[in-house]
């Protein structure tokens, strides 16, 4: 471990001011880099005087130095506020290889570790300069305390608030706990709050120092130019195979370090086993695998065992591996805000990088979709709907722009926040400025290709994802059957902001007859699958439908969530939720497994339809854990007859661990066990039967239009009219 630099030699009493050249020997000690990076020097300064500070930085440029030299040059703490506990760990153990003593606390920490810090932070003289903390904790009356205390002894130096733009419901990543933050001005008075974020847009910036309470801030802002980045827009519309041209443009590249980011996690699921089937290492990554998982996927990147992760927006805030060659969105982002950001951890170490955007019409529209639902969903007044909805919509707009109009692809990015561009800056680092011709070429075959689609398949089916409400109010999900992409609230919003997501879920306004308009699409796909069965010719088009481990563990963690969502209940009637977890996907993949991802997805959704409505007899009868029955036998597979090896992935053996003691001997019907025995169980029923099932009046009709040839007719009629 390296000792740390003899700061009293460097600037002797603790009030003097601590000179350029002692800065810059700091940042070679304990960095080693020669030179501090554009405005860096200056907030530092700044801080170090007792100044407030306001910093914008692009991606990459070097904020976290701002306030890591602080901690360095004066004896005392500076609080850190972070987003991502992911993040807070990152850094601190990256800092610790510095010899730098820094901790991180949130507040679902061990109290072991908890209070070895809190040892630490109470004596005279703490070990710790740099503690990071989450905006949850800070909230914490707890915690405010014991940070007074600090303040009170004159050991708090500064308080640095990363990724400050998460304050302002502005900005793309609002997080409602940073809210929370409003208060340290008031409580902690006369430190200096350095506010640090690569957030262009005017609106939040000037947020973030009203909300954070700023007194008379030194405001650092940088271009955003990023001049390492090469920007290029491929049209997916104009190709094959828009995965084979991922393939082989990461082929192309060689062995180096990206990340691809797709809209969904089974988008994401499905282009990963693409790409490693076809000769490119790479893992995905989505808020919808556990997290054990998601960490393991994050550590082998950060530390370049995988070098491409398939990633949805999760993949997100605060990755740090400098050495990232491209960044390629497989489908257009919901704004430039975000586009920015995330092909911006490209090339953070300044060497030439690329990013690639694949755009797609249906995409377009997809994510438009998405916004209007979204924006609907964010407000409970009529008035409010319009407006988020609008500005999303409008923020989209300019990403739209970017792909289908000519010229300057970084101009438009920087003029997108208000930057003043001059024709020159780009010198041929974006497709646009480089192969103008080509370019143009594309867009007017793009043009020339949609008006064709437009009139030849206007009756295709086209189902956007989302999750929307059922007509009484319970969570219901649509899969895209087009690209058996699943919907994710995750993928576009706040992902560690559940609550938020809920309550929005909760507002939704998607009228009555817009979902019974769904729900006839979908029933009426799944009752053509089995009319048609499937031919031999679309065997390859199967083999894409390989349901994959990654998926079945995705399908695990969504049925999971319905759980969650209905804990109480299954806690009133002691179901083991894990166990049942297990059950439900285990005979999702049995009944649909061979039939292909899109019905394996269907039943899922079915599923989690259940858990929702099902009444307590039906839950009990057939989820109800009889553990010491399997408890009995002393592995857990002996409790399950079936062979397959799917199974494998399941970590079936780990239940056992997890499941709650004290559930009584007699307890009946095993999860488990039901799988395997001969005992009938209410079904889950499919699309149809749910749909049928919820259409008592009809319920009678339905099943003889679905026998009668007159029934086929109206059948068709019915879709005529639709379409
Ligand atoms: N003065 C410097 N000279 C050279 N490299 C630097 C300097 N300052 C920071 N860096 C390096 O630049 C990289 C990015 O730094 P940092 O993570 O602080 O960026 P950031 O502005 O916080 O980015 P983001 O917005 O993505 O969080 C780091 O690897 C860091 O070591
Ligand atoms: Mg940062």
């Amino acid at each position: 471990m390296k000792s740390p630099l003899p700061m009293q030699n460097l600037c002797g009493p603790e009030k003097q001011k601590i000179g350029k050249d002692v800065l810059v020997k700091l940042l070679r000690w304990h960095f080693g880099h020669s030179e501090f990076r554009g405005k860096q020097l200056e907030a530092i300064e700044a801080v170090l005087s007792g100044r407030d500070c306001f910093c914008l930085m692009p991606t990459g440029g070097g904020k976290s130095m701002c306030y890591q030299i602080p901690a360095l040059a004066k004896t005392g703490i500076v609080l850190v506020v972070s987003p991502l506990i992911a993040l807070m760990e990152n850094q601190v153990m990256a800092l610790k290889k510095q010899g730098i003593a820094a901790e991180y606390l949130y507040s679902t920490q061990s109290a072991p570790v908890k209070n070895k810090i809190h040892e630490d932070l109470e004596r005279g003289k703490p070990s710790i300069r740099l503690l990071y903390v989450t905006p949850e904790l800070f909230a914490t009356s707890g915690f405010m305390s014991k940070l007074k205390k600090i303040h009170s002894r004159g050991l708090l130096n500064l308080i640095a608030i990363d990724e400050a733009h998460c304050i302002s419901s502005w900005g793309h990543d609002f997080r409602p706990s940073y809210r929370k933050l409003s208060s340290l001005r008031n409580q902690l008075p006369g430190t200096p709050v350095l506010a640090l974020t690569a957030t262009a847009v005017p609106k939040v910036q000037k947020d973030v120092i009203e909300s954070l309470s700023l007194h008379n801030p030194l405001v650092l802002t940088s271009s955003f130019n990023r001049p390492n980045i090469y920007y290029e827009v491929r049209y997916k519309d104009l190709m094959d195979d828009p995965y084979a041209d991922v393939r082989n443009l990461l082929k192309s590249c060689g062995d180096v370090c990206a990340i691809v980011y797709c809209l969904e996690r089974t988008a994401c699921d499905d282009l990963a086993s693409h790409l490693s089937k076809n000769g490119v290492a790479c893992a995905a990554y989505h808020a919808g695998l556990n997290s054990k998982l998601r960490s393991s996927v994050l550590d082998e990147w950060v530390s370049a065992k995988i070098q491409v992760v398939v990633a949805t927006v999760a993949f997100g805030m605060g990755i740090d591996r400098k050495d990232v060659r491209i960044v390629c969105h497989f489908n257009i982002p919901k704004s430039m805000e975000s586009f920015y950001q995330e092909s911006g951890r490209a090339g953070r170490d300044q060497l030439p990088s690329k990013s690639f955007l694949y755009y797609g019409v249906d995409d377009r529209r997809r994510m438009e979709f998405i916004l209007r639902t979204a924006g609907n969903k964010k407000s409970n007044s009529s008035s409010s709907q319009d407006v988020t909805s609008k500005k999303s919509l409008v923020d989209f707009g300019q990403m739209v722009e970017y792909c289908e109009e000519s010229g300057c692809r970084r101009k438009k990015i920087l003029e997108s926040f208000g930057e003043q561009v001059s024709g020159t800056l780009c010198a041929k680092t974006c497709d646009s400025c480089k192969h103008p011709n080509l370019v143009a070429k594309y867009l007017e075959e793009l043009k020339t290709a949609c008006a064709f689609r437009h009139r030849s398949t206007s009756s295709r089916i086209y189902i956007s994802s989302s999750t929307v409400l059922t007509e009484d109010g319970q969570l219901s999900e649509f899969w895209n059957r087009d690209d058996e992409a699943s919907g994710s609230e995750e993928d576009i919003s706040d992902a560690d902001d559940i609550v938020d997501v809920a309550k929005s879920i909760r507002s939704s306004s998607l009228s009555q007859s817009r979902l019974n308009d769904k729900f006839e699409l979908l029933q009426r796909a799944e009752e053509s699958y089995y009319r048609n069965k499937v031919p031999e010719k679309q065997v390859n088009k199967i083999d894409k439908n390989v349901i994959s481990e990654s998926l079945r563990e995705s399908g695990k963690q969504r049925l999971t969530n319905a759980v969650k969502q209905n804990q109480q209940r299954f806690n009133d009637l002691h179901i083991d939720h894990e166990a049942s977890v297990v059950m439900l996907e285990n005979e999702c993949y049995k009944k649909y497994g061979k039939s292909g991802k899109s019905f394996y997805l269907s039943q899922l959704a079915s599923n989690v339809r259940w858990i929702s409505t099902a009444n307590s007899e039906e839950l009990l009868s057939k989820l109800k854990s009889s553990t010491p029955a399997c408890n009995a036998t002393s592995n857990k597979s002996d409790c399950y007859s079936t062979s397959e090896p799917a199974l494998d992935g399941l970590s079936i053996e780990t239940n056992d661990e997890k499941r709650p003691h004290g559930l009584e001997p007699e307890t009946p019907v095993g999860v488990l066990q039901s799988v395997s025995d001969d005992t009938k169980l209410p079904p889950i029923p499919s699309f149809s039967d749910f749909i049928n099932s919820r259409k008592p009046n009809d319920s009678q009709a339905s099943k003889s239009r679905k026998q009668s040839p007159n029934g086929s007719k109206r059948n068709l009629e019915k879709r005529m009219k639709y379409k």
